[in-house]
């Protein structure tokens, strides 16, 4: 049904506006005051924020890693997202070394067919150099909506990909009007820290961090950056956790390189000492980068603040705490890598960020959703409430008091980074391209509604 939302503070990248929004056949039709109603349902957002849906685009649903499966599929992994806010998903899509680009694609929109609650697009990991596989790269651009390929500087012995594969898929990538990813950390040296570590009988969680030092971080940042600059294309860094990445990206901006940033909540808000809980409390925060010492989080704020880093994703990648994160017991290395984090990414820069005086209305909006759908190809459909874009519209109550917890979270993972924690503001109401998800808090939303979103080639205005 077409819907008028009235009332309401309505924000975008670039505007702060008290407006009504009028929506017709899942689409924004006008944004203005004093809209009529023409015969619309009325959706009254007073004393309320009206955001675009959020972009995530940093995922890892239903994806076998370390031995075993993420816990949060394409159900209960996008109904945790549009809890918080999140109304599309580039999710990773694992390329199986050996087999077609396209094989691991369909795996893919197998998983999700069915199942998302909100729409989701894919990227594609690239894990081996044959010639064929290269040569998918601009079929997949051009006729399967992908547009964004990863490749992983860590993992040794399981995703991590020689420079050449890096350099290689750089160069097809440009050809082919595609954006690279990298998951930055050096991973030869990380492999020979974990072998001193576990030689000495070092196997506790923090050992983890430890063994990742942000100099392998930093080196494979700038390397990788490097690397972008020979090949002449643009490169996005995932999930940047310390001053040495921020600072490798910020010099080549400077110098006017097209090097993208992205960072993650859990990066500003948990620190090393979670490593140092007690027992093996510590494997909840076991992720790759790993949290870092607090006095990394001003740097990646000051990121976020210059544009250093345009993007903030989740990392969403959860393993239970029972029988999963405990595979790693006696041994850090075997502790599956990730956290559940997609629920709370609006929610924490939120408070983090706009109630502490961090970041404005309009920066958050164009951190969690807008820039993300201009990098990956989905905007303006997607990222921004105007004439014609999908409307997909977060209705945020900025005066609720709530204490994040995993009893009351809508991920299926057996704990929160966030236990405990105090925030303010949440997604009251979620619309889907004009259909609720939630409803006053309540989830409303249904397997299946969510639709796949191809990208349109890279092109960054
Ligand atoms: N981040 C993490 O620890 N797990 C997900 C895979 C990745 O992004 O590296
Ligand atoms: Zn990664
Ligand atoms: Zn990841």
């Amino acid at each position: 049904m077409n819907k008028l939302i009235k009332n309401g503070i309505v924000v975008t990248a670039s505007d702060v506006q008290r407006a009504d929004v009028a929506i017709e056949n899942g689409v924004v039709t006008a944004v203005g005051q004093n809209l009529p109603d023409n015969g619309a349902e009325i959706v009254d957002a007073d004393g309320c924020y009206v955001f675009p849906g959020g972009v995530d685009p940093h995922t890892h649903l239903d994806m076998p890693f370390g031995g075993t499966v993420t816990i949060d599929d394409f159900e209960s992994g996008t109904i945790g997202f549009a809890a918080g806010g999140t109304t599309t998903i580039v999710d990773f899509c694992m390329h199986e070394k050996g087999k077609s680009l396209q094989h691991s694609l369909d795996i893919w929109h197998e998983k999700a067919r069915g199942k998302a609650v909100i729409d989701y697009g894919f990227h594609m990991m690239v894990g081996d150099l044959r010639d064929e596989i290269l040569d998918e790269i601009p079929k997949l651009v051009e006729e399967q909506g992908v547009s964004s390929f990863k490749v992983f500087m860590a993992y040794k012995n399981n995703l991590q990909a020689e420079d050449k594969t890096l350099f290689r898929v750089l160069q097809r990538a440009k050809a082919a009007k595609a954006l690279v990813q990298v998951h930055a950390e050096n991973g030869d040296v990380i492999d020979a820290l974990v072998e001193d570590a576990l030689a000495s009988g070092n196997v506790e969680p923090v050992y983890h961090a430890l063994t990742r030092p942000p100099e392998a971080e930093g080196e494979a940042t700038a390397r990788a950056i490097e690397l972008a600059r020979l090949a002449g294309a643009p490169i996005y860094i995932v999930h940047v956790t310390c001053r040495e990445a921020v600072e490798a990206i910020s010099r080549a901006r400077r110098r006017g390189q097209p090097v993208f940033g992205e960072t993650c909540e859990q990066y500003l808000v948990c620190d090393h000492t979670d490593y140092e809980r007690p027992g093996f409390e510590g494997a909840k925060y076991v992720m790759s980068p790993p949290i870092r010492e607090k006095s990394h989080q001003e740097a990646l704020w000051n990121g976020l603040f210059n544009g250093d880093l345009m993007v903030l994703g989740s990392d969403q990648c959860s393993f239970n705490f029972k029988g999963q994160k405990e595979l790693g017991k006696e041994d850090f290395s075997k502790i599956p890598n990730g956290g559940p984090t997609g629920e709370e990414r609006m929610g924490i820069l939120y408070e983090y960020g706009v109630v502490q005086g961090r970041i404005g209305l309009s920066k958050f909006v164009d951190l969690t959703s807008t820039t993300a759908a201009k990098l990956f190809g989905l905007f303006p459909k997607k990222g921004t409430i105007a004439v014609g874009s999908d409307a997909d519209i977060v209705i945020w109550d900025p005066n609720v008091e709530r204490t994040i917890s995993a009893a009351t979270q809508y991920l299926k993972c057996d704990y929160s980074l966030f236990e405990g924690f105090k925030v303010h503001g949440k997604a009251r109401d979620v619309l889907l391209r004009g259909e609720y998800v939630f409803q006053n808090n309540e989830f409303v939303g249904a397997p299946g509604t969510g639709e796949y979103v191809p990208q349109k080639p890279f092109e960054y205005k």
